[in-house]
C-alpha cells in the first residue's frame, strides 16, 4: 500500500532559534536570521518535491516565517495555546486531522526544519516504511530524532527533545535502518553545518553561505 504522509514542520521565532549555531555565519546583524530562514526554506521545499508527501503544516509564531513560506505557497499556522515543540507538533497534527480531504487515510509526519541537505530521494525512502507502524529516523548523531511518522489513522505521539531518539523508542516506534544520510543531518553546530555541505546544501542556504563568503 502506497501511503500519503501530511507533515507538520515546527519552527521556532528565528530570534531564539538555533542558538548553538549563533555566529558561524558572522558576526553581522541579521545574518544569524537569514541562516536559520535558509535552513527552514530548504528543508521545506525538498519536502514538498517528495512524492509521499501529502500537505506541508508549518507551525510557527514567527511573522517572518510566516509570510516567507505563505508567498511560496505552503500552509502556515500559529503555535496554538503552548509554545513547545512537541505542543507545537500535537497542535499540527490536529489541524491536519480535522482538515483532511476525502480518500484514502493519511498518516502524520513530524519533520524537523534543521535539514537544509534534505533530499527528496531520501525522505521519501523513508516516508515508504510508514503505513502499519510508527516510525522514528534517529539523527547522524543517533540521541535525536528528524523524522517520526504515525501508523495510517494513529496518533503521532511526539516525543522530541534531549535523548528523543530513546524516547521514541522507548514509546514503541520503529527504528528507521535505511541510508538517508541527508534526512539524518540535522544542523544544530557548526560541525553539523560543515556535514551537512559536504552532503550538499540546498539552494538557500548554500547561496547565502556563497554571498558572506565573497563579503569576507
Ligand atoms: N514552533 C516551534 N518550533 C520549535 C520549538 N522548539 C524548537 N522548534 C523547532 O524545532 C526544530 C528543532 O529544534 P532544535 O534543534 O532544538 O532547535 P533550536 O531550539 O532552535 O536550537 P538550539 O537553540 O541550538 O537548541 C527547529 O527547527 C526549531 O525551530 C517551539 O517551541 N515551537
Ligand atoms: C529536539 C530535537 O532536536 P535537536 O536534537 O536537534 O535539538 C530532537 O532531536 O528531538
Amino acid at each position: 500500500m502506497t501511503v500519503v504522509v501530511d507533515l507538520v514542520v515546527p519552527v521556532k521565532s528565528l530570534r531564539s532559534a538555533k542558538t548553538r549555531l549563533r555566529g558561524v555565519a558572522g558576526r553581522a546583524d541579521g545574518v544569524h536570521t537569514e541562516l536559520v530562514l535558509a535552513m527552514v526554506l530548504d528543508t521545506v521545499l525538498a519536502a514538498r518535491a517528495t512524492a509521499r508527501v501529502g500537505r506541508v503544516l508549518v507551525v510557527t509564531p514567527d511573522s517572518r516565517v510566516n509570510s516567507t513560506l505563505r508567498e511560496r505557497g505552503f500552509a502556515v499556522c500559529g503555535e496554538g495555546p503552548v509554545s513547545e515543540l512537541n505542543a507545537a507538533y500535537r497542535y499540527g497534527a490536529a489541524q491536519l486531522a480535522a482538515t483532511q480531504p476525502a480518500g484514502p487515510a493519511r498518516a502524520i509526519g513530524a519533520l524537523q526544519a534543521d535539514l537544509p541537505a534534505l533530499r527528496p530521494a531520501d525522505l521519501d525512502t523513508a516516508l515508504a516504511t510508514a503505513a502499519e507502524h510508527r516510525v522514528y529516523c534517529p539523527d547522524r548523531q543517533k540521541t535525536g530524532t528528524t523524522l517520526l511518522v504515525s501508523a495510517v489513522g494513529e496518533a503521532l505521539d511526539p516525543r522530541f527533545g534531549p535523548d528523543s531518539a530513546h524516547a521514541h523508542h522507548v514509546s514503541g516506534a520503529r527504528q528507521l535502518t535505511a541510508p538517508v544520510p541527508t534526512l539524518r543531518c540535522d544542523v544544530d553546530t557548526a560541525e553539523d553545518l560543515a556535514m551537512a555541505a559536504e552532503l550538499g546544501l540546498g539552494p538557500h542556504t548554500s547561496a547565502l553561505l556563497d554571498t558572506l563568503t565573497y563579503a569576507g
